[in-house]
Protein backbone atom coordinates (compact mmCIF):
# COMPACT_ATOMS: atom_id res chain seq x y z
CA UNK A 1 0.00 0.00 0.00
CA UNK A 2 0.98 3.56 -0.87
CA UNK A 3 2.39 5.89 2.17
CA UNK A 4 1.34 9.09 2.78
CA UNK A 5 4.28 11.73 2.71
CA UNK A 6 2.70 13.88 5.28
CA UNK A 7 0.06 11.76 8.01
CA UNK A 8 -2.41 13.81 10.34
CA UNK A 9 -3.84 11.83 12.95
CA UNK A 10 -6.39 13.01 15.33
CA UNK A 11 -5.08 16.62 15.10
CA UNK A 12 -6.43 19.12 17.97
CA UNK A 13 -5.83 22.55 18.12
CA UNK A 14 -7.04 25.44 20.44
CA UNK A 15 -6.13 28.64 21.18
CA UNK A 16 -7.76 30.10 24.21
CA UNK A 17 -11.22 29.15 24.90
CA UNK A 18 -11.30 28.53 20.93
CA UNK A 19 -11.26 25.08 19.38
CA UNK A 20 -10.03 25.42 15.52
CA UNK A 21 -9.18 22.25 14.74
CA UNK A 22 -11.15 18.96 16.46
CA UNK A 23 -9.19 15.76 15.39
CA UNK A 24 -8.25 16.32 11.85
CA UNK A 25 -7.05 13.05 10.04
CA UNK A 26 -5.68 12.49 6.72
CA UNK A 27 -3.17 11.38 4.51
CA UNK A 28 -1.28 13.40 2.03
CA UNK A 29 -0.41 11.68 -0.66
CA UNK A 30 3.09 11.69 -2.69
CA UNK A 31 2.90 13.49 -6.12
CA UNK A 32 -0.31 14.28 -5.65
CA UNK A 33 -2.83 17.86 -5.57
CA UNK A 34 -4.74 18.13 -2.15
CA UNK A 35 -7.03 21.12 -2.15
CA UNK A 36 -8.20 21.76 0.89
CA UNK A 37 -11.84 24.00 1.03
CA UNK A 38 -14.35 25.52 3.37
CA UNK A 39 -15.65 28.78 5.04
CA UNK A 40 -13.44 31.57 5.98
CA UNK A 41 -12.00 30.97 9.34
CA UNK A 42 -12.29 27.06 10.02
CA UNK A 43 -8.85 26.66 10.18
CA UNK A 44 -7.26 25.91 6.88
CA UNK A 45 -4.49 27.96 7.30
CA UNK A 46 -3.99 26.40 10.93
CA UNK A 47 -3.62 23.48 9.54
CA UNK A 48 -0.75 24.22 6.99
CA UNK A 49 0.63 26.10 9.59
CA UNK A 50 1.10 22.94 11.71
CA UNK A 51 2.69 20.90 8.70
CA UNK A 52 4.78 23.58 8.25
CA UNK A 53 5.81 23.61 12.15
CA UNK A 54 5.05 27.08 12.45
CA UNK A 55 2.09 25.38 15.31
CA UNK A 56 2.31 22.45 17.71
CA UNK A 57 -1.06 20.61 18.12
CA UNK A 58 -2.84 20.32 21.29
CA UNK A 59 -3.43 16.74 20.71
CA UNK A 60 -2.46 14.37 17.69
CA UNK A 61 0.31 14.05 15.70
CA UNK A 62 2.08 14.73 12.91
CA UNK A 63 4.01 12.69 10.79
CA UNK A 64 6.24 12.54 7.52
CA UNK A 65 7.02 9.41 5.76
CA UNK A 66 5.32 7.67 9.01
CA UNK A 67 7.88 9.48 11.54
CA UNK A 68 6.19 11.74 14.08
CA UNK A 69 7.88 15.30 13.52
CA UNK A 70 8.11 15.75 17.35
CA UNK A 71 9.95 12.59 17.68
CA UNK A 72 12.55 14.40 15.23
CA UNK A 73 16.04 15.50 15.72
CA UNK A 74 17.27 18.71 15.34
CA UNK A 75 19.06 17.32 12.08
CA UNK A 76 15.82 15.57 10.98
CA UNK A 77 13.71 18.57 11.22
CA UNK A 78 16.45 20.67 9.31
CA UNK A 79 16.18 18.58 6.86
CA UNK A 80 12.24 17.97 6.79
CA UNK A 81 12.16 21.34 6.80
CA UNK A 82 14.05 22.01 3.55
CA UNK A 83 12.24 19.60 1.63
CA UNK A 84 9.48 21.41 2.13
CA UNK A 85 8.11 25.18 1.13
CA UNK A 86 5.40 27.57 0.67
CA UNK A 87 3.61 30.23 -1.23
CA UNK A 88 1.85 32.51 1.06
CA UNK A 89 -1.34 34.63 0.32
CA UNK A 90 -0.12 37.94 -1.20
CA UNK A 91 2.95 36.51 -2.23
CA UNK A 92 5.43 37.99 0.72
CA UNK A 93 8.23 39.04 -1.51
CA UNK A 94 10.76 41.39 0.26
CA UNK A 95 10.20 45.08 -1.45
CA UNK A 96 14.26 45.63 -0.63
CA UNK A 97 15.21 42.57 -2.61
CA UNK A 98 15.65 42.46 -6.22
CA UNK A 99 13.65 39.53 -7.97
CA UNK A 100 16.81 37.65 -8.32
CA UNK A 101 17.45 38.84 -4.92
CA UNK A 102 13.77 37.35 -3.72
CA UNK A 103 14.33 33.63 -5.37
CA UNK A 104 17.59 33.05 -4.15
CA UNK A 105 16.48 33.98 -0.89
CA UNK A 106 15.80 30.66 0.06
CA UNK A 107 19.07 28.98 -1.13
CA UNK A 108 21.16 31.29 0.52
CA UNK A 109 19.75 30.70 3.62
CA UNK A 110 19.04 26.66 3.56
CA UNK A 111 21.70 25.55 1.87
CA UNK A 112 25.67 25.61 1.10
CA UNK A 113 25.40 26.35 -2.47
CA UNK A 114 28.27 28.31 -4.14
CA UNK A 115 26.96 31.71 -5.94
CA UNK A 116 27.59 30.63 -9.41
CA UNK A 117 25.39 27.14 -8.58
CA UNK A 118 22.56 29.78 -6.72
CA UNK A 119 22.66 31.98 -9.95
CA UNK A 120 22.42 28.91 -12.34
CA UNK A 121 19.12 27.65 -10.17
CA UNK A 122 17.45 30.36 -9.98
CA UNK A 123 17.83 31.17 -14.09
CA UNK A 124 16.27 28.03 -14.70
CA UNK A 125 13.54 29.28 -12.98
CA UNK A 126 13.23 32.32 -14.24
CA UNK A 127 13.06 30.77 -17.62
CA UNK A 128 10.39 28.54 -16.91
CA UNK A 129 8.26 31.06 -15.72
CA UNK A 130 9.11 33.67 -17.77
CA UNK A 131 10.57 36.22 -15.73
CA UNK A 132 13.80 36.72 -18.00
CA UNK A 133 15.04 40.16 -18.26
CA UNK A 134 13.41 41.19 -15.00
CA UNK A 135 16.13 39.68 -12.26
CA UNK A 136 17.21 43.33 -11.39
CA UNK A 137 13.86 45.01 -10.95
CA UNK A 138 11.99 45.37 -7.48
CA UNK A 139 8.61 43.85 -6.42
CA UNK A 140 7.14 47.60 -6.63
CA UNK A 141 8.45 47.89 -10.27
CA UNK A 142 6.19 44.29 -11.31
CA UNK A 143 2.21 43.65 -12.06
CA UNK A 144 0.28 41.34 -9.38
CA UNK A 145 0.26 38.53 -12.14
CA UNK A 146 4.00 38.74 -12.12
CA UNK A 147 4.63 38.71 -8.32
CA UNK A 148 2.57 35.47 -8.19
CA UNK A 149 5.35 34.05 -10.54
CA UNK A 150 8.06 35.19 -8.84
CA UNK A 151 6.54 33.90 -5.33
CA UNK A 152 6.14 30.29 -7.55
CA UNK A 153 9.68 30.89 -8.77
CA UNK A 154 10.66 31.36 -5.13
CA UNK A 155 8.76 28.09 -3.47
CA UNK A 156 10.12 26.04 -6.71
CA UNK A 157 13.70 26.72 -6.56
CA UNK A 158 14.94 24.47 -4.24
CA UNK A 159 13.05 21.12 -5.90
CA UNK A 160 10.92 20.54 -2.42
CA UNK A 161 9.33 17.47 -2.10
CA UNK A 162 6.04 19.00 -0.70
CA UNK A 163 4.87 22.78 -2.11
CA UNK A 164 2.21 24.29 0.24
CA UNK A 165 0.01 27.54 -1.67
CA UNK A 166 -2.11 29.54 0.99
CA UNK A 167 -5.04 30.87 -1.64
CA UNK A 168 -2.50 31.47 -4.08
CA UNK A 169 -5.09 33.27 -6.34
CA UNK A 170 -6.38 35.62 -3.97
CA UNK A 171 -6.72 39.17 -5.50
CA UNK A 172 -6.26 38.08 -8.90
CA UNK A 173 -8.82 38.77 -11.87
CA UNK A 174 -9.92 35.07 -13.73
CA UNK A 175 -7.87 34.96 -16.62
CA UNK A 176 -4.50 35.18 -13.74
CA UNK A 177 -6.48 32.66 -11.72
CA UNK A 178 -6.50 30.60 -14.65
CA UNK A 179 -3.15 30.83 -15.27
CA UNK A 180 -1.72 30.53 -11.63
CA UNK A 181 -4.03 27.06 -11.24
CA UNK A 182 -2.13 26.03 -14.65
CA UNK A 183 1.10 27.22 -13.40
CA UNK A 184 0.45 24.62 -10.35
CA UNK A 185 -0.75 21.93 -12.54
CA UNK A 186 2.22 21.74 -15.24
CA UNK A 187 4.87 22.62 -12.56
CA UNK A 188 3.52 19.67 -10.28
CA UNK A 189 3.57 17.19 -13.44
CA UNK A 190 6.78 18.40 -14.73
CA UNK A 191 8.79 18.85 -11.33
CA UNK A 192 6.93 15.74 -9.70
CA UNK A 193 6.46 17.57 -6.33
CA UNK A 194 3.14 17.23 -3.61
CA UNK A 195 0.82 20.11 -3.73
CA UNK A 196 -1.25 21.03 -0.78
CA UNK A 197 -3.43 24.00 -2.02
CA UNK A 198 -5.50 26.38 0.29
CA UNK A 199 -8.50 27.48 -1.94
CA UNK A 200 -11.70 29.21 -2.65
CA UNK A 201 -11.85 28.83 -6.12
CA UNK A 202 -14.92 26.90 -6.44
CA UNK A 203 -15.07 24.90 -9.06
CA UNK A 204 -11.61 25.67 -10.58
CA UNK A 205 -9.90 23.87 -8.21
CA UNK A 206 -11.53 20.33 -8.66
CA UNK A 207 -9.58 20.78 -12.06
CA UNK A 208 -5.79 21.06 -10.47
CA UNK A 209 -6.49 18.52 -7.69
CA UNK A 210 -7.20 15.05 -7.33
CA UNK A 211 -7.86 14.68 -3.65
CA UNK A 212 -10.28 17.50 -1.96
CA UNK A 213 -11.04 17.51 1.68
CA UNK A 214 -13.65 20.19 3.35
CA UNK A 215 -13.28 21.33 6.78
CA UNK A 216 -16.20 22.61 8.81
CA UNK A 217 -16.10 23.57 12.13
CA UNK A 218 -12.84 22.01 12.96
CA UNK A 219 -13.83 18.32 11.14
CA UNK A 220 -13.47 17.57 8.20
CA UNK A 221 -16.57 16.71 6.57
CA UNK A 222 -15.84 15.36 3.26
CA UNK A 223 -12.40 13.91 1.70
CA UNK A 224 -12.43 12.39 -1.61
CA UNK A 225 -11.65 12.96 -5.45
CA UNK A 226 -13.20 15.96 -7.18
CA UNK A 227 -15.54 13.71 -8.93
CA UNK A 228 -16.71 12.71 -5.63
CA UNK A 229 -17.43 15.96 -4.30
CA UNK A 230 -19.39 17.11 -6.90
CA UNK A 231 -21.99 13.66 -6.32
CA UNK A 232 -21.21 14.15 -2.60
CA UNK A 233 -24.95 14.15 -1.13
CA UNK A 234 -23.61 15.74 2.39
CA UNK A 235 -25.68 18.78 3.09
CA UNK A 236 -23.21 20.98 4.31
CA UNK A 237 -20.94 20.29 1.22
CA UNK A 238 -23.54 20.99 -1.28
CA UNK A 239 -24.22 24.05 0.70
CA UNK A 240 -20.68 25.32 0.48
CA UNK A 241 -20.12 24.22 -3.19
CA UNK A 242 -23.78 25.81 -4.20
CA UNK A 243 -22.67 29.36 -2.27
CA UNK A 244 -19.17 29.13 -3.20
CA UNK A 245 -19.89 28.20 -7.07
CA UNK A 246 -23.54 29.62 -7.86
CA UNK A 247 -25.56 28.50 -10.27
CA UNK A 248 -22.56 27.70 -12.80
CA UNK A 249 -21.69 24.59 -11.03
CA UNK A 250 -24.39 22.74 -9.13
CA UNK A 251 -28.08 22.56 -10.30
N1 LIG B 1 -2.25 32.64 16.21
C1 LIG B 1 -3.55 32.62 16.45
N2 LIG B 1 -4.05 32.96 17.66
C2 LIG B 1 -5.38 32.92 17.92
N3 LIG B 1 -6.32 32.55 17.04
C3 LIG B 1 -5.88 32.21 15.81
C4 LIG B 1 -4.50 32.22 15.45
N4 LIG B 1 -4.38 31.80 14.17
C5 LIG B 1 -5.63 31.56 13.74
N5 LIG B 1 -6.53 31.79 14.72
C6 LIG B 1 -7.98 31.61 14.62
O1 LIG B 1 -8.22 30.32 14.09
C7 LIG B 1 -9.38 30.37 13.24
C8 LIG B 1 -9.03 29.74 11.91
O2 LIG B 1 -8.15 30.61 11.20
P1 LIG B 1 -7.54 30.27 9.77
O3 LIG B 1 -6.68 31.43 9.39
O4 LIG B 1 -6.94 28.94 9.76
O5 LIG B 1 -8.86 30.27 8.86
P2 LIG B 1 -9.00 29.92 7.32
O6 LIG B 1 -9.91 28.76 7.21
O7 LIG B 1 -7.64 29.80 6.69
O8 LIG B 1 -9.74 31.24 6.80
P3 LIG B 1 -9.64 32.04 5.41
O9 LIG B 1 -10.29 31.19 4.38
O10 LIG B 1 -10.41 33.28 5.67
O11 LIG B 1 -8.17 32.31 5.14
C9 LIG B 1 -9.82 31.81 13.14
O12 LIG B 1 -10.89 32.00 14.02
C10 LIG B 1 -8.60 32.58 13.62
O13 LIG B 1 -8.98 33.76 14.25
Amino acid sequence: METPLIRLVNVHKRFGNKTVLRGISLDIMEGKTTAIIGKSGEGKSVLLKHIIGLMQPNGGEILYREKPIKEMSREETRVFRNKMSYMFQGCALFDSLNIFENIALPLKEGTQLSPSEIKKMVGERLRQLDLEGTENQYPSQISGGMMKRVAMARALVTNPELVLFDEPTTGLDPIRKNAVHSMIASYQKELGFTALVVSHEIPDIFHIAQNIIMLDEGQIVFSGSSEEIQTCETPVVRQFLRGEAGSMFID
